[in-house]
């Protein structure tokens, strides 16, 4: 990995992206912060900002430290380093103002998802209306049935709705999608939108990289307790996210002289140094833009690769993530060697 490349922790209170611009005081703040359990370093020196209204996203490997950094913000566990939610240390914050969505969490299995919401909503003094709740996490049909009885997507959805049923003015959401359904998926994609349209600002934790693109203002990647690479995704994906690639699924594997051949005919055609790589699936050339797909299937054709299908695919937040935490290496390791692969940030 290039580390010249990587941006320096909490780059961008603002970004362009964040509506509370760069005048406006952060909901979080964060410098150097720092957390071990014994020998294991779970936070390492994290800086952030999160402006108000931002929807922002922390994203990273199993262990990197996302809900220990959760969980310090919410005041669940001590950190060292300045932490400051509302300007305030994370214990000293009026908990009426948060909403949490711990990654695990069991509510008494034999409530229903209306006393459930209604249960939590009876903890603060101006909650929201539990009808209303239950009809925006998409529970409302269901709220008569024991927790324990729902499925694992409405399970989820109804802890969402504990977690908002305060109309919190930061929300915490940890991992919310994981195990749900597509229309699941979408009611809780929609819920944070909503919220974030009414001036919420939510802190959202997710290893599903499309959400997070999706939905977020500006994401930090954090890996090993620290923040690698931070900004808006666009800006990211530009940056880190590579080439545009040109998928070719064959049979059989290519052998190295037919990756050497379509690499010279994708050097004629385009005029430009090529990557060409074997995947499990086949055959890989990098650096392909949308005007030069038909050459480079020409290249493919002289090199007389017999491909059953070929799709073309532009980078994405996931292809910054892989990169930036080594998986793409991992996953390229079991494909077989790359030929005439560039660096790796020499590729696009
Ligand atoms: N209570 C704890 N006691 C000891 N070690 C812990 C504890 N909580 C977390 N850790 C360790 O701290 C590191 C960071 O864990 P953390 O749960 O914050 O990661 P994460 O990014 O949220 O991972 P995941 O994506 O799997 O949820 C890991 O090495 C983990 O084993």
């Amino acid at each position: 990995m290039n580390e010249t490349a990587i941006d320096a922790a909490g780059d961008a209170p603002a970004d362009g992206a964040s509506p509370g611009g760069p005048a406006a005081d952060p909901v979080v703040s964060g410098e150097g912060v720092r957390k071990s359990y014994g020998d294991v370093v779970a936070l390492d020196g994290v800086s952030l900002d999160v402006a108000a209204g931002e929807v922002f996203g922390l994203i990273g490997p199993n262990g990197a430290g996302k809900t220990t950094l959760v969980r310090a913000l919410t005041g669940t566990t001590e950190a060292d380093g300045d932490l400051r939610v509302f300007g305030e240390p994370p214990r000293d914050v009026d908990p009426a103002r948060i909403g949490l969505l711990p990654q695990s969490f069991d509510p008494p299995a034999r409530l229903t998802a209306r006393e459930l919401v209604d249960y939590y909503g009876g903890l603060y003094d101006a909650a929201r209306d539990t009808e209303a709740v239950l009809e925006d996490v998409g529970m409302a049909d269901d709220a008569d049935a024991w927790y324990e009885t729902l499925s694992g997507g409405q399970k989820r959805r109804t802890c969402v709705a504990t977690a908002v049923v305060n109309d919190p003015d930061l929300l915490f959401l940890d991992e919310p999608t994981t195990g749900i359904d597509p229309a699941g998926r979408r009611a809780i994609h929609r819920l944070i939108e909503r919220l974030a349209a009414g001036g919420t600002t939510v802190f959202l934790t997710s290893h599903a990289m499309d959400e997070v693109e999706r939905l977020t203002d500006r994401v930090a990647l954090l890996r090993d307790g620290r923040v690698v690479a931070s900004g808006a995704p666009d800006r990211l994906v530009a940056e880190h996210g590579g080439a545009p690639r040109l998928d070719a699924a064959t049979a059989e594997s290519a052998t190295e002289e037919v990756v050497e051949s379509v690499a010279s005919g994708v050097r004629e055609r385009l005029g430009t140094e090529p990557t060409v790589e074997r995947t499990e699936a086949g055959l890989r050339v990098r650096g392909v833009r949308p005007e030069a797909i038909g050459d480079a299937v020409d290249a493919l054709d002289g090199a007389g690769v017999a491909f059953d299908s070929l799709s073309w695919t532009e980078p994405s937040l996931e292809d910054v993530y892989l990169r930036l935490t080594g998986e793409e290496y991992a996953r390229r390791g079991d494909a077989g060697e790359s030929v005439e692969r560039a660096d790796e940030e020499g590729d696009r």
